[in-house]
């Protein structure tokens, strides 16, 4: 978790309440259980919901492999197949490249087991950004609420 109140990672009602863990290789590994509450049509997951786990499963590995402030600029999805309702995306996640600012970083998701069937795969580009990114354009104290959830997860 990097803030208790990410709709991906944190503890909020109606989030995704993702967790990441760093595996070997610097591959990151995330899971996302797929429930009613993230229904497109019926039975079947919504993939903007499945875009949304890819962007939490990539910019969580992009934020601990190289702990560098960062947001997406670019997320591009393959639905590949069906993801079903009380399914869950193994997702495996890792950084391709860095050149400047710009940080590539790609997953894929699995459906029931570690290697299961590829469901979706995703490439993503997050550009790293001055930590005042977060205080102009989003809460003044952005950077206290981002520590307190770095001291209970260190
Ligand atoms: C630290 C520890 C953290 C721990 C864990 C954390 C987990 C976090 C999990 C969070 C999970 C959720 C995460 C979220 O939800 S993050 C929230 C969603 N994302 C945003 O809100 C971002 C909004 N956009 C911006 O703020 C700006 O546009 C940014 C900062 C992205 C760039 O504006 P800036 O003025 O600063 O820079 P620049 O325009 O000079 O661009 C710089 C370079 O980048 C290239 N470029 C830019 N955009 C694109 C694009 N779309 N396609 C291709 N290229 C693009 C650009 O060409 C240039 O390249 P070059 O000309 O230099 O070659």
């Amino acid at each position: 978790m990097h803030y208790d109140r990410c709709f991906g990672c944190g503890e909020l009602d109606g989030g995704l309440h993702m967790r990441s863990t760093m595996g070997e290789h610097a591959l990151v590994h995330s899971r996302f259980t797929v429930t009613e509450a993230h229904q497109g049509a019926p039975g079947l997951a919504h993939g903007g919901l499945l875009a949304c786990a890819f962007d939490e499963a990539i910019g969580s590995t992009v934020g601990n492999v190289l702990r560098r402030p960062s947001v997406t600029g670019k997320l591009e999805t393959d639905f590949v197949r069906p993801v079903p309702v009380g399914s869950t995306l193994f997702i495996t996640a890792k950084v391709d490249g860095v050149a400047g600012r710009k940080l590539y970083a790609s997953a894929e998701g699995r459906l029931d087991t570690e290697d299961g069937p590829v469901a979706v795969r995703a490439r993503a580009l997050f550009v790293e950004v001055a930590l005042e990114h977060f205080t102009t354009h989003g809460a003044p104290d952005a950077l206290t609420k981002l520590k307190r959830a770095e001291q209970i997860n260190p």
